[in-house]
This record gives C-alpha cells, structure tokens and sequence, in this order.
C-alpha cells in the first residue's frame, strides 16, 4: 500500500497560528506547514511582536490575549489570503498602529465585507489604495464586540476571520451571516475554537462567539487535504495505480477530503479509514456532473483531469474560484485549450469534454500554485507539459515537484 507523505494543512496551520498568539500562554503547533503562506503568517505574528519559536517539526507561540506587543507595525501578507485577512483581524483587538500590505497578486484580491464588518464594529481601519483591497492601516483599540451583519458569498475567510476575533472582544459577537461559501472552512474554525477552549453557539445564520479569550494547547495539524487531491487524482487517472495517504481519514476536519467521493462517483476505488485514505485507478473514469461550493480548491484538480473521462465533467456553483490566487475557471479553460480540449465556462461552471490532449504544451501558471500542482496530474498522461512558473508551488508545497516525481516514477 504506497503512502504519500502529505505536508501539514494550510488552512489549519494558520488557524493554529492565529489561536495560539491570542491565546494565554505557550502553544505548540505539531507539523506544521511549512511553505510560503505559513512562513508569511508566522513572520508576520513575529512583525507584531509575538514569539515565535520554529523547530522543523513544531512551532511554539507564546500568546499574548491582549493583542500585538508592538505598538506600531508594519506586515507584509505576501501571496496569503488567510494571512492577509486573519492578521488584520487580529491587530484590531490590539493597542497600537499596524499596517498591512500584501503581494500584487493578493492586492487584487477583495476583503471588503470583512473591513466593512469591522469598521461597523467601530474599528478604525483605512485603505490606502483602492477601497476594500490591501493596503490598509489599522489603528487599534480594543474591540467592544456586539452584533455584526456579514456577507461571505465570496469568501468565508471574511467569516473565519471574525469568529476568531470573538473571544478577544470584550462583549463578544454575533455575526448574522447572509451567504456563505466554503462551508467546510467554517467547520474546520469551529472545531479549533474548541481545541482551544471556546464554544461558539450556531443558530442557522447566526453564529455567538463568548468574550473570555482562549486557552494555550499543544495542537497537531493534520495533512493537507487539497494538497492530497493531485495525489488521489494521480491514482484516479491511471489503471492500478493506488495511492494511500496516512493522517487524513474519516477523522479529519478538511472537506477538501471529500474529492475522493468526486473520484468515487468517476469510477475510481476509495477507502476511507479512520485514519488515512486509499484512491486507486480501476480504468475506469466517468463523466459527471458535480457541485464543488463547498470545495473549490479542488475544482482545478478536477478540471486537469476531466478530459480523461469518458463523458463530459461539469463542474457548478464554483463562482468564488474567480477572486482566487488567479481567475481558476478562466485559466483551467485557457489551458485546457492550449491543449486542444473543447471546454466551455460559465459565471460560477466550467464543463469540459472528453479529449486527447496534445503533447508538448506550455502551461501558463497565472502565479497560482493550484494551476501548475494540478496540471502536472495531466502531465502524468501527456508527455512534455512544461510550466512558465513552477516555482509557485512554494505557496503551500515548495517540494511538490521531487515529491509528485517521487510518484510517477513508482510503478504502482
Ligand atoms: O479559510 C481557509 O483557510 C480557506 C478557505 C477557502 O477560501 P474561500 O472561503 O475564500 O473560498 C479556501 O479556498 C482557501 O484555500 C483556504
Ligand atoms: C485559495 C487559496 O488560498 P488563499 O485563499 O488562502 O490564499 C488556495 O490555497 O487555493
């Protein structure tokens, strides 16, 4: 049974981070990620003063429940969305001056339900560009707390951001939110919350998060369940091939997991175990139509290999892909050309047809991380793809090349 050794959960790594620097006391964070968007987070809880200790296999983070030790910062968010949204978040419950700017690529992308949410909080917060985008000043002072209308039709980091301030508001929040995406993300948040000591009450759309701060734990962060989804996908597109992962099982908190039911319905054999997850490649590879709102990074894993499917794969309600690291609908689609596939996109779908891709194609990467890591699957049935940005894959996988060519190289 080949295991993949899956490095540590992005999303739960930054969760981890956030909660033990609000925390009162020591956490340890157990194999944590360690790629470009979880060193940004770190380094940016360092700029505000926090401590962070890094050993390869554990980081320590000495919390600090009343905000930033610094009184004045500056941070730079680099490519990271949740960076970018969580740590502003959190200087709000501080005292101090703290400005954040990210990346280009993350420049572009929108928080403003989440700073709109916090000025009606009563935080004074300031873009210095474009309105709603990084970046911005925050000048803290505490947060009261209260009730709080938010829409995370776009996002539901704009929602993780707030449920995390909860507790270090001195009344704590109501949040009534009036959409939401990525549902699992929210679930993932809850569960943590609890992992350290706060129990948020859900009543339809809205969530109660107590006042009270949270308790420092020692906290161990599952594999990256997207990042498992090339390796399942790997599985799925060639007969007898099986690919276990060990850590991520019927047990784990990411809905990104639930890729494997998508190959499952396609036709691949799926064992979830308590855990750990087992995909192999039957030759069998059927078309379908699928809804991935609630799991959208893995639509480009989804997309690399739909042309091998046997009928059309449509993939809906995936709107919110289009304000990711780059435009994913528009750049699985002009890939998916470049290699000679017939594919069509609509505002929120992409439906692609079954086809031979051409070989020898240059993909075009848009900087996106999930664009190059799903297409190298592709690859796995096309020879001589090559990427105009491989490297981006530092995001959340720096070793995903040696690791993916650690794969095809094994014969099953
Ligand atoms: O909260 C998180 O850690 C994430 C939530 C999702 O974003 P959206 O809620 O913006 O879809 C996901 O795409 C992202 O990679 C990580
Ligand atoms: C969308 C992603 O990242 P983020 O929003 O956290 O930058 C991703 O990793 O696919």
């Amino acid at each position: 049974m080949p295991a993949v050794d899956i490095p540590g959960s992005k999303s739960i790594t930054a969760r981890a981070l956030f909660l033990a620097a609000a925390a009162d006391g020591v956490s340890t964070l157990v194999r944590p990620l360690r790629s470009d968007d979880t060193e940004g987070f770190a380094e940016g809880l360092v700029r505000l003063g926090y401590r962070v200790g890094r050993t390869p296999d554990a980081w320590q983070v000495d919390g600090r429940p009343q905000g930033p030790a610094l009184a004045e910062a500056d941070v730079y968010c680099r490519d990271g969305a949740t960076t970018a949204r969580f740590l502003p978040t959190l200087a709000a419950a501080g005292h101090g001056t703290y400005r954040f700017d990210a990346s280009p690529q993350m420049r572009r992308r929108p928080l403003a339900p989440l700073t709109r949410a916090l000025r009606d909080l009563g935080v004074d917060l300031r873009h210095e560009e474009a309105e709603g985008h990084h970046p911005l000043t925050v000048r803290a002072a505490g947060v009261e707390g209260g009730e709080v209308v938010l829409d995370a039709g776009q996002s539901s980091q704009y929602l993780t951001a707030l449920l995390l301030l909860g507790p270090l508001t001195r009344n704590g929040l109501r949040i009534r939110v009036t959409d939401l995406v990525s549902v699992p993300y929210v679930e993932i948040t809850l569960a943590m919350m609890r992992a350290f000591g706060v129990e948020v009450v859900r009543d339809g759309e809205v969530f109660e998060v107590p006042p009270g701060g949270y308790r420092a734990t020692t906290y161990a962060i599952e594999p990256d369940a997207s990042t498992a989804s090339y390796f399942f996908a790997a599985a799925a597109v060639t007969p007898g091939r099986e690919v276990t992962v060990p850590g991520l099982g019927s047990a784990a908190l990411q809905g990104d997991l639930r890729f494997v039911e998508v190959l499952r319905r396609m036709g691949a054999e799926v064992d979830v175990a308590a855990d750990r997850t087992t995909v192999r490649g039957t030759g069998v590879l059927r078309g379908l139509t699928v809804t991935m709102r609630d799991i959208s990074d893995t639509m480009p894993t989804l997309a690399a290999i739909a042309p091998f499917a046997s009928g059309p794969v449509r993939i809906e309600d995936v709107a919110n892909t289009r304000v990711k690291e780059c435009d994913r609908l528009e750049a699985c689609a002009e890939n998916l050309r470049r290699l000679g596939v017939d594919v069509a996109t609509g505002p929120d779908w992409i439906e692609i047809r079954p086809g031979t891709p051409l070989p020898d194609v240059g993909i075009k990467s848009y900087g996106d991380h999930r664009i190059v890591m799903s297409f190298a699957v592709t690859g796995l049935r096309t020879p001589g793809l090559s990427y105009d940005d491989p490297g981006c894959v530092r995001k959340t996988f720096p070793d995903f090349h040696e690791a993916f060519a650690a794969l095809s190289a094994r014969k099953h």
